[in-house]
């Protein structure tokens, strides 16, 4: 058997067992496949990976990263196992699945879900279905079928590139979880800054204390709820105790509200303390995306402004509670092409509080640079839902840390604290003898004050969460008793493909209100009457139907602008794929086709005034952040030669800061972007819409889980619609859950 390499300079696998094969052989051309040989050589196994990168199973980065193992090694005059090639290539196929690690128990045991190899859909449509039914022979469970954890311990073990981290090896093993040494320690650095945290000392840990007088005092101003435990409450407490804290809380569960009133109470200990001499803490508000930080820009001065300022103890002025949101690139000074940021340890923030808002968005890359950009004795409160999905990017770092959120885990003292400061007893149910360190710094809010009891919004979620999904919530949905739900196909078990699509369609444009109950009217929620569901009508309709002309003021076009920007936000399609009929490229396509026919917009594809866009990279010259969401307007702000006024197109953005201003950008000038009919469910996070209507298409795949629908639900403020290719997928997908390899909460609970 031998190495080959052809003229691309890529490796091609000899197979050894044809006589044809002595040439180099592509993997489709050989008939009969020795598998317990694929891992007895070096080239052996290289070439497979090569073959796996060709089908898009694993990326050119995966290989890539597998070689220049190899060659480390070599360069160390050591022969480098194939098993080392073999598991460095899936590390890093893992790492770009979101893992931070591999757990090689896991994948010994069941190699094809842990790595989702095969893919459920080929990547390739260009495979022959011979070499594609060729390579199924060659999965990674196949490889591994033989090899026990000893043997990658062995192998691992004895290698240069492979160490447990106490050396600046590229690999690190802990235990059974095989890291690329960087994730291995973004891991360390975020663990090290939360426990180190967690290690010092409180001046609120005596409830007698001035300090933790002035808390309670200030907490019973602010929280005046007649409910026997008020978990808003309870969190601040709990959180004004803790340098590192976690509030997590579905939507609506009042986190804006709570951290509003945790910085005015710590404020209001500042105010009071000597050592302080009246010098308020420096406090500074971030969210991961552009569109988070928007959102919690709105509602936070609202939340402020609520504030019983002058019945607290400590001169609270309002301005000592801050109202500007920044995304975390802003905030920790994000350069252009490096991922190393402005803040770190030699150059940290000046801050003493940082509040981080949609923290499950964060990934690990980005939450250990938060860590480094802290002064070390900094507060770091993290705001989120720990059921949403995690982040786009690798690691699942609220989820973690909220892992036992749910039964608390609150040690007898911390509960006898927390009595003492708020005045309401802890549950029995919460307390914990055994509560870790963690665990005493982490809230969960319990109620929803957005939702109604009866809103069939909160229902499903709650039924798609806690995976009671088959139960009187599916009927009810059925048969439509909810005024803020409908299943437009329900009556379908597995409708007809292009019938479907096109009622997605339909939808898309005209929001079906005769659907809902009392055709979506006379809602009122918490006393305000609520918007009727929409679809894309009604901003294309706002948009056409200005008085503006070119003398009008650039004010005057703003405001129009913000208008259909925010007539925008009422509706939104949300589909769990990218790819096919039922993914965003296909129904981006379809619904401009619509809205064309029904002269909504004048062509269906290119630019056009009313093409909405979603940015999806990072442009820091124009100040546009992925996610960021603009729409297209015809405006006359052209002069022709004879100075006479021309139209042009120019898509506006919202500003991003809390003025409400517009950005008129020239279509030109964006780089990365798509058409946003539809949206996937992972680019959605961070948003809430009007009405929001989620396509689930017709075969369960992997990236349909219970996370997934159950982010898709929560998008929705007041009205949400589901339309599905197959009825089954709703129920199947609830039964999918992410589950990423880390080994976060384990560092937690070692120390
Ligand atoms: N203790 C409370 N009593 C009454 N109303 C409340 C309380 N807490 C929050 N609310 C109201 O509930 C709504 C949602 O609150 P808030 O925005 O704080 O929740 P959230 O968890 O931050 O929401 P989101 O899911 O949008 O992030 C707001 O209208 C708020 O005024």
């Amino acid at each position: 058997m031998s190495r080959t390499r052809n003229t691309d300079n890529q490796i091609t696998l000899d197979l050894g067992d044809d006589p044809a094969a002595t040439a180099p052989a592509p993997i489709a051309e050989s008939r009969a496949v020795d598998k317990s040989g694929l891992l007895a050589s070096l080239e052996q196994t290289e070439a497979l990976l090569q073959q796996w990168q060709l089908a898009e199973w694993i990326r050119p980065l995966d290989v890539g990263f597998a070689r220049l193992i190899c060659e480390l090694s070599e360069e160390q005059g050591e022969s480098p196992s194939p098993l080392i090639l073999l598991l460095a290539a899936l590390t890093s196929h893992q790492v770009g699945r979101g893992h931070v690690c591999i757990d090689l128990a896991n994948l010994l045991a069941d190699a094809g879900n842990t790595l989702s190899l095969p893919p459920e859909e080929p990547a390739r449509d260009t495979l022959t279905q011979s070499k594609a039914a060729e390579l199924n022979q060659l999965k990674p469970g196949d490889l591994l079928a033989r090899v026990t954890l000893a043997d990658c311990q062995v192998a691992l073990s004895g290698s240069l590139a492979v160490s447990d981290g106490s050396l600046t090896t590229p690999l690190v093993l802990n235990e059974t979880r095989l890291y690329l040494r960087r994730f291995w320690r973004y891991e360390q650095r975020i663990a090290d800054g939360i426990l180190q945290r967690l290690a010092l000392p409180s001046p609120l840990a005596d409830p007698d204390s001035a300090a933790a007088q002035t808390l309670a005092k200030a907490l019973g101003q602010l929280f005046q709820s007649p409910e026997p435990v008020d978990y808003q409450k309870l969190a601040c407490a709990l959180a004004a105790r803790n340098r590192f804290a976690v509030i997590t809380g579905g939507p609506g569960t009042g986190k804006t509200t709570t951290v509003v009133n945790l910085l005015a109470a710590l404020q209001a200990v500042a105010g009071e303390s000597p050592q302080r001499a009246g010098r308020k803490y420096r406090i500074r508000l971030a969210a991961p995306t552009g569109k988070a930080a928007a959102r919690l820009n709105e509602s936070i001065g609202g939340a402020v402004s609520r504030l019983p300022l002058d019945q607290l103890p400590g001169k609270v002025h309002l301005e000592d509670i801050p109202t500007r949101v920044t995304t975390l690139h802003r905030l920790l000074g994000s350069r252009p092409d490096t991922r190393k940021f402005r803040h770190n340890r030699d150059n940290p923030l000046l801050v003493d509080i940082l509040v981080i808002d949609e923290a499950s968005m964060v990934d690990v890359d980005l939450m250990a640079s938060v860590f480094d950009a802290l002064p070390a004795n900094a507060q770091l409160i993290l705001l989120g839902d720990k059921d949403q999905l995690a982040s786009v990017d690798a690691g699942a770092v609220l989820g973690e840390l909220c892992q036992r959120a749910l039964d608390a885990h609150y040690a007898p003292d911390t509960a006898r604290w927390l009595a003492a400061i708020t005045g309401d007893p802890v549950p029995d149910t919460l307390i914990d003898p055994n509560g870790q360190p963690m665990d005493q710094a982490v809230a969960m809010l319990r109620k929803s004050y957005r939702f109604e009891e009866d809103s069939g919004i909160r229902k499903l979620a709650e039924a798609v969460n806690t995976s009671a999904l088959d139960s009187a919530v599916l009927r009810q949905i059925r048969e439509a008793e909810f005024e803020d739900v409908i299943w437009l196909n329900s009556q379908h078990a597995k409708p007809e493909l292009e019938q479907t699509l096109d009622q997605i369609c339909r939808h898309a444009i005209n929001g079906t209100p005769e659907a809902f109950r009392n055709a979506g009217q006379g809602r009122v929620v918490n006393d305000k009457a609520l918007p009727p569901p929409v679809g894309y009508r009604h901003y294309l309709a706002m948009m056409h139907n200005h008085g503006l002309s070119a003398d009008s003021d650039r004010d005057d076009w703003d405001a129009h602008a913000a208008q259909v920007l925010e007539a925008f936000n009422d509706f939104q399609i949300l589909c769990a794929l990218r790819k096919g009929p039922w993914g965003v490229e296909g129904l981006n396509d379809r619904v401009a086709r619509h809205l064309l026919a029904e002269k909504l917009i004048p062509r269906a594809e290119g630019w056009y005034a009313g093409r909405p866009v979603l940015v999806t990279g990072n442009d820091y010259n124009l100040g546009l952040m992925n996610g960021d969401i603009g729409i297209t307007f015809r405006v006359p702000w052209d002069k022709t030669e004879n100075g006479e006024a021309r139209d042009t197109l120019r898509v506006a953005f919202p500003s991003g800061d809390s003025t409400g201003g517009i950005r008129w950008i020239s279509p030109s000038r964006l780089q990365q972007l798509e058409t946003v009919y539809a949206m996937t469910v992972h680019k959605s996070q961070g948003s809430e819409f009007n009405h929001t209507c989620l396509v689930l298409p017709d075969r369960l795949s992997p990236v349909l889980t219970k996370e997934l629908i159950y982010t898709g639900i929560t998008r929705a403020k007041n009205w949400f619609s589901l339309i599905t290719g197959d009825a089954q997928v709703l129920k199947d997908s609830v039964g999918q859950q992410v589950v990423r390899a880390s080994g976060l909460a384990l560092r937690l609970e070692e120390r």
